[in-house]
C-alpha cells in the first residue's frame, strides 16, 4: 500500500514538475487557490506573491505535506516579484480589488487595470513562455491589457493567456442540477462570451433541457449564471465577492491547463482568449471551449448551434464586449 502511494507521487512529480506563481496570494481567492495548487500533485515548485504577508501565507502552507516547495515572496524585496516568476510555468493572477455592492466590475477597472498591467510587465520580463490565467476583474478589459503588455515586450503568445471563467460554468452546473434534480458533476452547460452580467451565454439549447424547461425556468436560471456573482456580492454585504468558489474554479482551470502541458488528451475547458470566432466584427476575445495541450491552446472550438433567443443574448454580449476590450487596449497603450 505504502509502495503503491510512493510510487504514484513519485510518478506525478518526476514527469510533470511544474512550477506555478500566484500573484496576490494573500487576498479572498488567493489563499485558498495556493492552497489548492499546494495540494496539486503536478506542481513542485509554488511560489506564492503579494504587496501584503506573503511569506505568513507561505509558510503555513508550505507545512503541508505534498510534493512541492512553497515560497513566499514580498514586495518589499526588490527584487520579490522578479524571483517569484522566474521562469515560472504557470501564473494564476487574482491580485485587485473586489466589489461591493452596487458596483459593476467595470467598477474595479480604474483600480485594477494598473494592477494587472504592472504584474504582466513583470510577467513578460520573467517568463514569457508560462502560461497566464486572469482572475481580476473585470476580466473583459484584463486580458486584453495582458496582451497589449506581452505584445509591448515582444513576447505575446495568444495561445498562452486565458481569462477564467471558469466560474460561470460550475454555477451553472449548480444551478440547472437544483432545478432538475441531478447530480450537479455530471451537468455541463456552455457557457460563451465573456465574465459580466449580459456578456455571460449559457447555451440552455444545447443541454438535454432546452425543451424540457418553461420560458420562465429558463430565463430565471440564465439570468442567475449570469448574475450569480452578484449573489455572493449581495450575500457578503461589503466583504467582498466569490472567493471560495472562485479559488475551486481557478484551481480546476490551472489543473486543466497543467495536464495539457503533460500531453493529456481531450483536456477541454472553457476559457476567455484570443480568439478568431468575431474576430471580423472587432472582436478580439470571446470565451469558448478551447482544447489545451503541450503549448497551451490547442485548438479553440465554435460555440456551436444556437436558437433565436440565444442569438439576441449574443448580440448585446458582443455590443458590450467590444467596448470593455477596447477600454483595456486603451489603457495599455496609454502608458509607455
Ligand atoms: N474571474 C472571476 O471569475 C473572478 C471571481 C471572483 C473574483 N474575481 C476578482 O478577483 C480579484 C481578487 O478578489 P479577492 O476577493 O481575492 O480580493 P482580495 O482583496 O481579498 O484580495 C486581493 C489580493 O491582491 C493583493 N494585491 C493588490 N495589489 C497587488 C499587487 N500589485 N501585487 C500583488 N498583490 C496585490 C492584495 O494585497 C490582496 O491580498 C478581484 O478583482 C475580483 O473581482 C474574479
Ligand atoms: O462578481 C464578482 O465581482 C466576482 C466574480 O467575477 C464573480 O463572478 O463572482
Amino acid at each position: 500500500m505504502l509502495s503503491r502511494i510512493a510510487r504514484r507521487t513519485f510518478t506525478s512529480t518526476a514527469f510533470n514538475p511544474y512550477k506555478v506563481t500566484v500573484l496576490g496570494a494573500c487576498g479572498g481567492i488567493g489563499q485558498p487557490l495556493s492552497l489548492l495548487m499546494k495540494l496539486n500533485e503536478k506542481v513542485t515548485d509554488l511560489r506564492l506573491y503579494d504587496i501584503k504577508n506573503a511569506k505568513g501565507v507561505a509558510t503555513d502552507i508550505s507545512h503541508i505535506p505534498t510534493n512541492s516547495t512553497v515560497n513566499g515572496f514580498s514586495a518589499e524585496e526588490s527584487d520579490g516579484l522578479t524571483n517569484a516568476l522566474k521562469n515560472t510555468d504557470l501564473v494564476l493572477i487574482p491580485a485587485g480589488v473586489p466589489r461591493k455592492p452596487g458596483m459593476t466590475r467595470d467598477d474595479l477597472f480604474n483600480i485594477n487595470a494598473g494592477i494587472v498591467y504592472d504584474l504582466a510587465t513583470a510577467a513578460a520580463k520573467n517568463t514569457p513562455n508560462a502560461a497566464i490565467l486572469v482572475i481580476s476583474n473585470p476580466v473583459n478589459s484584463t486580458v486584453p491589457i495582458v496582451a497589449e503588455v506581452f505584445k509591448k515586450n515582444g513576447v505575446y503568445n495568444s495561445k498562452k493567456l486565458f481569462g477564467v471563467t471558469t466560474l460561470d460554468s460550475i454555477r451553472a452546473s449548480r444551478f440547472i442540477s437544483e432545478i432538475v434534480k441531478t447530480d450537479p458533476t455530471k451537468e455541463k452547460i456552455n457557457v460563451i462570451g465573456g465574465h459580466s452580467g449580459i456578456t455571460i451565454i449559457p447555451l440552455l439549447s444545447q443541454t438535454k433541457y432546452g425543451n424540457s424547461l418553461t420560458k420562465e425556468q429558463k430565463d430565471a436560471l440564465i439570468h442567475r449564471i449570469q448574475f450569480g456573482g452578484d449573489e455572493v456580492v449581495k450575500a457578503k454585504n461589503g466583504g467582498g465577492s466569490a472567493t471560495l468558489s472562485m479559488a475551486q474554479a481557478g484551481a480546476k482551470f490551472a489543473n486543466a491547463v497543467l495536464s495539457g502541458f503533460a500531453g493529456e488528451k481531450n483536456v477541454i475547458q472553457p476559457s476567455y482568449v484570443d480568439s478568431p470566432l468575431f474576430k471580423n466584427e472587432g472582436i478580439e476575445f470571446f470565451a469558448s471551449p478551447v482544447t489545451l495541450g503541450p503549448d497551451g491552446i490547442q485548438e479553440i472550438h465554435p460555440i456551436g448551434e444556437i436558437n433565436a433567443e440565444e442569438s439576441e443574448l449574443l448580440k448585446e454580449c458582443k455590443e458590450t464586449l467590444k467596448k470593455n476590450i477596447d477600454k483595456g487596449i486603451k489603457f495599455a497603450d496609454s502608458k509607455h
